[in-house]
């Protein structure tokens, strides 16, 4: 079952800007992150699949059900971590959390029970009564995961988590998602711009750009081995070089490596042989694996490799 699925989803605001553009994606289960520059749609898309906001044309589906016919449906499923601050100054977490669960349709007792456990979970239970005013950022976007899991959803919604944090904080922010994610077994989409961020703790990803898709993708067919060879020796680089391309290989340089298309069978022992010849300290002599970053980069990058 996917978790969310939309068929040339578009949303255009007041007519002129177009936010989603024909977007057909399908999510499974899992970590998912989805990327894109600020202004790429991405909140857009999270609005719309909690039924906040009507798509333009176009359907989408979470967890199989229709945000738009049946938007309540969605929202007992689902688990949404807003990005910006929306968090009363003058409550405790454990106050506003059982508030939250509440809402969410639990009985007053169940609530308070599953708002402490919530709480204990994002790292908060010893802190849980001081007013959520004098928190810092860590803690108040710890508050709003807090809120998000309280009703025991089975997808998590988190929309830019790491905002306003620290390099630590952040750091700190992407263990508790993926330990959610991995020993909860809950569903997580993961909105960031920052590419480089979400992709350690993701088990795939989707790019959008412009409101369109760029690429959708899991990470293991990401990452999965070029037909290039990368070699390093601690020294006699360009000496190597020279010799390769004696040898007829195609050589080219990136910064200390040597990287060489693995073109036919022989490649590899022409390479290990003319090192051997060199008398070479080999360092390294691997087939080169596909870099997230590089393949995000650009629709060129997306299509070439796609
Ligand atoms: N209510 C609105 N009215 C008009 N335009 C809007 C509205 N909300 C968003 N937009 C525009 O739609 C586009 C997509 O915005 P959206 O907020 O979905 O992107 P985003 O990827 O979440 O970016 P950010 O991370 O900056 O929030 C942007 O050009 C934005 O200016």
């Amino acid at each position: 079952m996917t978790v969310l699925a939309t068929q040339s989803l578009t949303k255009t605001y007041g007519g002129r800007v177009t936010a989603l553009a024909d977007l057909t994606v399908a999510v499974e289960p899992g970590i998912v992150g989805l990327v894109g520059a600020n202004g790429a749609g991405k909140s857009t898309f999270i609005k719309i699949m909690l039924g906040l906001l009507p798509p333009t044309s176009g359907s989408a589906r979470v967890l199989g059900i229709d945000p738009v016919t049946d938007p309540a449906a969605v929202r007992t499923r689902v688990g949404y971590m807003p990005e910006h601050d929306c968090l009363p100054p003058d409550l405790s977490a454990a106050e506003f959390v059982t508030h939250m669960g509440r809402i969410g349709g639990l009985p007053k007792t169940a609530a308070r029970e599953r708002a402490s456990e919530a709480l204990r979970h994002v790292g908060l239970y010893e802190e849980r009564y001081r007013q959520i005013g004098g928190y810092s950022t860590g803690m108040k976007q710890r508050v709003k995961l807090a809120q998000a899991l309280v009703h025991d959803p089975d997808l998590l919604l988190l929309d830019e988590p790491t905002n306003g944090l620290d390099p630590a904080g952040r750091e700190a922010m992407l263990t508790l998602i993926h330990r959610i994610g991995t020993e909860f077994g809950i569903s997580v989409v993961v909105c960031s711009h920052l590419l480089g961020e979400v992709e350690r703790i993701c088990d795939a990803l989707v790019a959008i750009e412009g409101g369109r898709l760029l690429r959708s993708a899991n990470m293991a067919t990401m990452t999965s081995a070029t037909d290039v060879l990368s070699i390093e020796v601690s020294e006699g680089t360009e000496e190597l070089a020279a010799r390769l391309t004696e040898l007829r290989l195609r050589v080219s340089r990136e910064g200390r490596l040597l990287l060489v298309p693995l073109e036919a069978e022989q490649t590899y022992d022409l390479i290990l042989t003319a090192v051997a010849d060199l008398d070479l300290p080999l360092h390294r002599l691997d087939q080169r694996r596909h870099r997230v970053a590089e393949l995000f980069a650009s629709k060129e990058a997306a299509s070439v490799n796609g």
